[in-house]
C-alpha cells in the first residue's frame, strides 16, 4: 500500500519544486523582453530541461518520438506533472513545458479534437499518464462528440481492462459519464484510503462536447472540475470554454485548471492552478511560445497499452483475501448482537459489506449453473467465519444438488479439519434429512420465542444481555442456514414439500427476530410454485436479491439489469430485486465482482487451519451427511453399545435415518405378534441388509445366549451366509441348514433367530405358523426377498424395510399407496405396529466395494 502521509509528503516537494520551476522560468521569460542575452537564454533551457527531467521523468516528459517500447512502465502515484511539448526561447534553446495536473487539477484546451495539434496533444498526454501511472491506478472515461472518439482509437486495448470507456459520443453518453464522474466524488474519498486498491484516480477526457451539449452539463463539468481534485478526479476538456451560443451557454474558465490557447503554429500555456510561470503580476502564461507534442508513434501507444490490459486484468481481481478482515486485525472479533456484516465483493474499487439484521434477515441467490453460485456462498461463509467466533455464529449447510459444495467445511480422511461454525453440514442431501434440518431450526426458534417471553425481552441483543446476567458464560448465536438448491425441497405437493414448506416460511417470517437467518439460492426459483401463490408473504422476507449470471428471475421481472453479466459479477439488489429508471442512479442496486475463493488454494488452506486451530478445543466436528456416503455397520454408535454390553433390548440395525444426527434405524424385536423382519430388493445391497440386521441382533445378547439358524435358498446369499454363520459362530450359537432343514427349524416353539436368505425362492409350509406364534417365545425371523410379490405372508411380519422397489409393490406389501422414490443407496422402513415409515440409509458391506468412499 502507498504510505499516505509519504505521499502528501511527496506531493508537497513536487509542489514546491514546480513553484521554484514556475519562477525560474518567470524570471528568464520576463528577465529581457526587448533583446535576450542567447547565451543565458541557452543557460535557462538547460535549467529548466533539467528541472523538468526531475518533475517529469521517463514517460511523462520524454519526447515520445525517440521514446523505446521497451521502456518499463509505472512510476510514482500520480504522476502528478505531465509534458504538453517543447518550450522555444530561442529556435536551438528549448525545454519541456510541464504542467502539474494529477493530484492537482485539470487542463482546458481553447480548441476541440478536430484541431490536428489538439489531436496529437491528447493522445501524448494520455500516452505519457498511463504509461507513467501505476498500472490500473488511472481510469479514464472518454467523451468526444464530434470526432466520433477517434482520437481514443488505439488506445481501446485498455476497453476490455475497464481502464477506458468505450468513448461517449452524444449527449445521453455526456450525461453518463458525468454521471459516473458524480459518483466518484465521494466523502472521504481524499482521506487516505484502507487499500491500494482505492487508489486510483478518474480522468474525464472531452475531445470535443457533443452536439445538443446543453447549459445542465456544462456546469456539471464546472461543478466537477471544483470539487473533483479532492476526490482524485481530474479533467481535460478540449473545446473549453465552448463556443458561447447563449448567455446560458457562455462559460467561464473551469476552476482549479491549467488553459492551453491554441495559436498558429504554437500555444500558450497559461498559470497552473495555484501557481505562476511569471515573474510580474500582468503576466499569467508560460512566457514562451509552446509546440504541443504531435500524436505519437502508434507502436508505442499499442504496445503500452496491451501491457497494461495485461497488468490490470491480473491487478483488478478480486481476491478472497479483500473480503476478508484487514491482516492486523483481531480474528473473530465482530459481535453478532445486532447483525452480521461481511463483504461479498467489491463495486468498482469500493468493497461492499451486506447485512443479516432485522433489515435485512434473509439472502436470496440465483444464478445459472456455473455461474459461480457456489463460490459466492463459500465466500460469504468465510467471510463471515473470519469476522465472527463459533460463540456468535453457527451454520447450518444444506446443498441438495450433486457435487461437493460444501464438503470444504467437514472433516475428511485426508483434511481432518473443518469450520468451527458449522453444526451440521449436508452434501448431496435428500428432501428428508432437508426437512429434518428445518424441523431442527423450528424448534431452536421456539425454545428462543420461550426465552424471550421468559426474560421478558424481544430481541436477540436484549436476550443475550439477560443471559450473560443470568450466568451464561457463551452468547446465544446468530444461526445462518444456508440452502443451495432449495427449490429441490420445496417443490410439489408430496408430504416433505408441504411441510419444509411450512417450516421455510416460519423461519422466514420469523426468524429474523431470533437471529435465524437464511440464505436460499437456486438455478431456478420459478419451479416453487408453492411459494409463489403466497408470493408476497415468503419471497417479501428476503429482501436482499443476488443476481449472478442467468439468475434475473430472483430480480423483478421488469428489471434486467442481470442481463448479460459475466462470470465472476453479480447485481446486489436489496430492495427485493426491485428495478427503477433505466440508467437512473440505484441506490439499492449494485454490480460487484466477486472472486473464485478457489483461486489462491494455499490462502484458503491458511484461512481453513487458522479458523479450526481458534476453535474451542471441547468443541465438536459439524454433523455430517454426504448423500452418497455409503453407511456401515461397524461404524455405527448404537452397534458398539450393543457389543459392549450396553445396548438395551434386541433390535435389528438397518442402517441410519435420514434425520440431523443421522440417529440409528432399528426394528426393535419383543414378544408381540409380527416381530419380524422383512427385506425386500432384488440387488445384492438387500442381503446386506440382512447381514447387518443379523449382526446387530446378535450384538445384543451376551455371549453364547442366543441361537442362530443362517439358510440361504439362493445362490447370492450363499457367501454372506456363510461368512455370516463363522462370524456369529464366535459368539452365539450357530447352525446352518438347508431348505428341508429350515422347515424343520421353522419351530414357534425354539427361541432364537432364523436368519434366510431368498426366502421368496421357497416359502416352507410351517412359515405362516413359526410367524404368528414364535415372537411371543422369543422365535424371530429376518428374510431377505428378492421379489416382493412372492411375500405371502402378510400383517405377519412388522418390519419391512425396501431397497429398490417399485412404490406401486410396496403398497401392495404393505397395503396402502405410497409415495416413496426408490434410489441408490436408500431404504424406506416401515413398522406395521407404530406405523412408521422412514427413509434410511441402509448399512451396506463394506467389502462390496464402496467406490464413492467416505463415511458419514
Ligand atoms: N468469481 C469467479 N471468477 C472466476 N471463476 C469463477 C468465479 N466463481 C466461480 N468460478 C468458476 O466457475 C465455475 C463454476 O462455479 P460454481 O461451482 O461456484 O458455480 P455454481 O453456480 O455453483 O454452479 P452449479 O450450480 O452448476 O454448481 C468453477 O469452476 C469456478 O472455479
Amino acid at each position: 500500500m502507498v504510505d499516505s502521509a509519504l505521499r502528501v509528503q511527496q506531493a508537497a516537494a513536487l509542489h514546491r519544486q514546480a513553484a521554484a520551476l514556475a519562477e525560474a522560468a518567470g524570471n528568464a521569460l520576463d528577465a529581457d523582453g526587448t533583446s535576450p542575452d542567447p547565451r543565458e537564454q541557452h543557460r535557462l533551457a538547460e535549467d529548466l530541461r533539467a528541472a523538468a527531467g526531475a518533475l517529469a521523468p521517463g514517460w511523462l516528459g520524454a519526447p515520445l518520438d525517440a521514446q523505446s517500447v521497451n521502456t518499463p512502465l509505472g512510476g510514482v502515484y500520480p504522476p502528478q506533472f505531465v509534458r504538453l511539448g517543447a518550450a522555444q526561447l530561442l529556435d536551438d534553446a528549448r525545454f519541456p513545458a510541464i504542467v502539474p495536473l494529477l493530484g492537482t487539477g485539470h487542463l482546458t484546451i481553447d480548441a476541440t479534437a478536430t484541431d490536428s495539434r489538439v489531436f496529437g496533444l491528447l493522445r501524448s498526454i494520455l500516452l505519457r499518464l498511463l504509461a507513467a501511472a501505476p498500472a490500473g491506478s488511472l481510469l479514464v472515461r472518454a467523451v468526444d462528440g464530434i470526432g466520433g472518439g477517434e482520437v481514443f482509437a488505439p488506445f481501446a486495448d485498455l476497453r476490455d481492462a475497464g481502464l477506458l470507456s468505450p468513448p461517449a459520443t452524444d449527449r445521453q453518453g455526456l450525461r453518463d459519464v458525468l454521471a459516473e464522474a458524480e459518483k466518484w466524488l465521494r466523502p472521504g474519498r481524499g482521506v487516505a484510503p484502507r487499500r491500494t486498491r482505492r487508489d486510483r484516480m478518474m480522468l474525464v477526457v472531452i475531445a470535443s462536447l457533443p452536439e445538443l451539449t446543453e447549459g445542465e452539463e456544462l456546469r456539471r463539468i464546472a461543478a466537477l472540475a471544483q470539487q473533483g481534485p479532492d476526490s482524485g478526479l481530474h479533467l481535460i476538456v478540449a473545446g473549453w470554454p465552448p463556443p458561447p451560443l447563449t448567455a446560458e451557454t457562455t462559460q467561464a474558465p473551469l476552476p482549479r485548471t491549467t488553459m492551453v490557447s491554441v495559436r498558429n503554429p504554437y500555444a500558450v500555456i497559461g498559470d497552473p492552478p495555484g501557481a505562476t510561470f511569471g515573474s510580474t503580476p500582468d503576466v499569467s502564461w508560460l512566457n514562451a511560445p509552446v509546440f504541443l507534442d504531435e500524436d505519437p508513434p502508434p507502436h508505442l501507444i499499442d504496445s503500452v497499452c496491451r501491457e497494461l490490459a495485461a497488468h490490470s486484468a491480473a491487478a483488478s481481481r478480486v481476491t478472497l483475501a479483500d473480503l476478508l478482515p484487514e491482516p492486523g486485525e483481531v480474528m473473530w472479533s465482530g459481535d453478532a448482537a445486532e447483525g452480521l456484516s461481511t463483504v461479498v465483493g467489491h463495486d468498482g474499487d469500493t468493497p461492499l459489506a451486506l447485512r443479516f439484521n432485522d433489515l435485512t434477515p434473509h439472502w436470496m441467490v440465483g444464478g445459472r449453473s456455473g455461474a459461480g453460485k457456489t463460490a459466492f456462498l463459500i465466500n460469504v461463509l468465510y467471510g463471515l467465519g473470519a469476522r465472527y467466533g463459533p460463540a456468535e455464529l453457527a451454520f447450518y449447510l444444506l446443498d441438495f444438488k450433486e457435487g461437493v459444495a460444501f464438503a470444504e467445511f467437514v472433516p475428511t480422511q485426508g483434511e481432518r479439519t473443518w469450520l468451527p461454525h458449522a453444526r451440521a453440514v449436508g452434501v448431496e442431501v435428500d428432501r428428508e434429512y432437508g426437512l429434518a434440518v428445518l424441523r431442527e431450526l423450528n424448534a431452536e426458534l421456539s425454545r428462543r420465542f420461550t426465552a424471550y417471553e421468559r426474560a421478558g425481552v424481544s430481541t436477540l441483543k436484549e436476550l443475550r444481555v439477560a443471559a450473560a446476567e443470568d450466568g451464561l458464560k457463551r452468547p446465544l448465536p446468530r444461526i445462518l442456514c444456508v440452502v443451495d438448491e432449495f427449490p429441490v425441497l420445496l417443490s410439489g405437493s408430496d408430504p416433505v414439500a408441504t411441510e419444509a414448506t411450512t417450516l421455510i416460511e416460519t423461519l422466514a417470517r420469523t426468524g429474523r427476530s431470533c437471529g435465524i437467518h437464511l440464505v436460499l439460492a437456486s438455478q431456478n426459483t420459478t419451479g416453487v410454485s408453492a411459494l409463489y401463490a403466497k408470493r408476497d408473504s415468503f419471497f417479501g422476507q428476503f429482501p436482499v436479491r443476488i443476481a449472478l449470471p442467468g439468475g434475473g428471475d430472483v430480480l423483478e421481472p421488469a428489471n434486467d439489469s442481470a442481463a448479460g453479466l459475466p462470470l465472476g459479477t453479480a447485481v446486489v439488489n436489496t430492495a427485493g430485486g426491485l428495478g427503477g429508471p433505466r440508467g437512473a442512479t440505484r441506490g439499492h442496486e449494485r454490480i460487484i465482482r466477486f472472486p473464485d475463493p478457489h483461486a489462491d488454494e494455499e490462502l484458503l488452506s491458511d484461512l481453513r487451519h487458522k479458523l479450526w486451530g481458534a476453535r474451542d478445543p471441547e468443541s465438536q466436528p459439524p454433523r455430517v451427511f454426504a448423500g452418497y456416503a455409503h453407511q456401515h455397520l461397524a461404524d455405527d454408535p448404537a452397534y458398539r453399545a450393543a457389543l459392549a454390553g450396553r445396548g438395551g433390548s434386541p433390535a435389528a440395525l438397518v442402517g441410519r435415518t435420514l434425520d440431523v444426527n443421522l440417529s440409528t434405524a432399528a426394528f426393535p424385536f419383543g414378544a408381540s405378534p409380527g416381530r419380524h423382519l422383512a427385506i425386500f430388493g432384488s440387488q445384492a445391497s438387500a442381503s446386506e441388509v440382512l447381514d447387518a440386521a443379523a449382526r446387530s441382533v446378535a450384538a445384543f445378547h451376551q455371549p453364547r445366549t442366543a441361537r442362530f439358524v443362517i439358510c440361504s435358498l439362493v445362490a447370492e446369499g450363499d457367501r454372506l451366509a456363510e461368512a455370516l454363520a463363522a462370524e456369529l459362530g464366535h459368539r452365539q450359537d450357530v447352525v446352518r441348514v438347508d431348505r428341508d432343514g429350515l422347515a424343520a427349524e421353522l419351530d414357534p416353539e425354539r427361541p432364537g433367530y432364523r436368519v434366510v436368505f431368498g426366502l421368496d425362492a421357497m416359502a416352507p409350509e410351517s412359515l405362516p405358523a413359526f410367524l404368528r406364534d414364535g415372537p411371543a417365545r422369543g422365535a424371530h425371523l429376518l428374510s431377505w426377498w428378492r421379489d416382493p410379490r412372492q411375500f405371502t405372508a402378510g400383517d405377519a411380519v412388522a418390519g419391512l424395510l425396501f431397497l429398490n422397489v417399485p412404490p406401486a409393490e410396496i403398497g401392495a406389501v404393505i397395503g396402502e399407496p405410497v409415495e416413496w422414490l426408490p434410489r441408490p443407496n436408500r431404504a424406506l422402513l416401515h413398522d406395521r405396529q407404530s406405523g412408521r415409515m422412514v427413509t434410511v440409509l441402509p448399512f451396506l458391506d463394506p467389502g462390496a466395494g464402496d467406490d464413492r468412499g467416505g463415511g458419514a
